[in-house]
């Protein structure tokens, strides 16, 4: 299971956990702005915005999981098995294949906006990268500096695009169904509850928190997407850059997955293997391991964005203790 979330702070601060039992290899990848990007079915880009995010690199295209362009538009893929449905291709439409979409929307869009008007005409067409990659089910959360994020699903009703209130995105049911699901959780709050089970009786308050004593807390996507919507929602707004960026951090691993507590298939675990966001009004683009918890940055603007080859930044997975004596 994976989480993405935008949490706005002055700067607004967009990334996910990526939540699995094995790693592909990712590390950050930096495109720059004259990479020419080739797609299967539409044409290609010679120059576009830069980007920065995760990404698996396989015969130099950069296979992107999450990442945001130079004007401040982020994107994550999420796993979406069961609902997601892509199609044949459509005379008349943009094919574009899943693992495509990341780039050819951040490669061309400033902003959510824009990425809305480019899906209008868009098909998510069944192209697989190679026939050892072949497509994930996924949907996306798009996000930009105006705080605002949407959420694309291709079902087998179509390519869907609603408006996220909750700036959240985790995995099944499909994104409406998730959104229903947390007027369940409208009572959950910071403060304790008034007594409203026996008003006549005297109720002692046995511990602080009560008011969210019944917030779900499992592994699973439902119960995810609702801590994360309590927890981005009273996330508190940081004075700088390094507040920020820690409330971000908290925020994404309130609902990390250690290893051990998800059992996929007998004696395998998935577990949270990297926690990233970027800062979409700097670029710069932070990380944590799920062995090291030191928050690792590399910064968009520190590379050279018109060249053509990609820059990348192996991740950093060694955890560093700092002695104190
Ligand atoms: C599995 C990842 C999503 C994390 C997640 O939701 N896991 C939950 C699994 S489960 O529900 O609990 O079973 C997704 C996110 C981005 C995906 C990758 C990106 O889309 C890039 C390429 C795309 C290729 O088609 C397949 C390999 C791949 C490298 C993808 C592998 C995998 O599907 C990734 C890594």
């Amino acid at each position: 299971m994976c989480t993405s979330i935008l949490y706005n702070a002055g700067d607004h601060y967009f990334g996910r956990n990526l939540d699995l039992e094995v790693s592909f290899g990712q590390e950050v990848v930096v495109t720059p702005r004259n990479y020419q990007f080739n797609f299967r079915r539409v044409p290609s880009m010679g120059h576009h915005y830069a980007i920065i995010g995760m990404a698996l690199v396989k015969d130099n295209y950069p296979l992107y999981f999450d990442g945001a362009n130079e004007e401040g538009l982020g994107m994550a893929g999420l796993n979406f098995d069961g609902p997601a449905h892509y199609f044949p291709l459509e005379e008349g439409k943009d094919n574009v294949s899943p693992f495509e979409l990341i780039p050819y929307i951040l490669g061309q869009c400033k902003n959510v906006a824009e990425a809305r008007e480019l899906l209008k005409k868009l098909n998510l067409v069944n192209i697989n990268f190679s026939d050892q990659l072949q497509l994930s089910p996924l949907h996306w959360l798009i996000a930009d500096r105006s705080g605002k994020s949407i959420v694309v699903e291709s079902t087998v009703t179509g390519l869907h695009v609603y408006d996220n209130p909750v700036n959240v995105l985790t995995n099944n049911p499909e994104f409406p169904g998730q959104l229903t699901n947390l007027a369940n959780y409208q009572g959950i709050s910071p403060t304790t509850p008034p007594n409203q089970l026996a008003p006549d009786v005297n109720l002692a308050a046995y511990s602080r928190g009560l008011g969210s004593h019944m917030l779900p807390g499992g592994m699973d996507s439902a119960s995810r997407f609702v801590k994360e919507v309590f927890t981005l929602h009273h996330a508190p707004t940081g004075k700088n850059e390094l507040e920020n960026v820690t409330n971000y951090f908290h925020c994404l691993h309130a609902v990390e997955q250690q290893e051990g507590l998800d059992e996929v298939v007998p004696g395998k675990f998935e577990a949270t293997i990297y926690s990233d966001g970027i800062n979409l009004s700097t670029g710069t683009f932070y990380y944590t391991t799920y062995q090291n918890n030191q928050i690792n940055a590399v910064q968009l603007h520190h590379t050279d964005l018109n060249r053509q080859e990609l820059a990348l930044f192996p991740l950093q997975t060694e955890q560093v203790l700092h002695f104190q004596n």
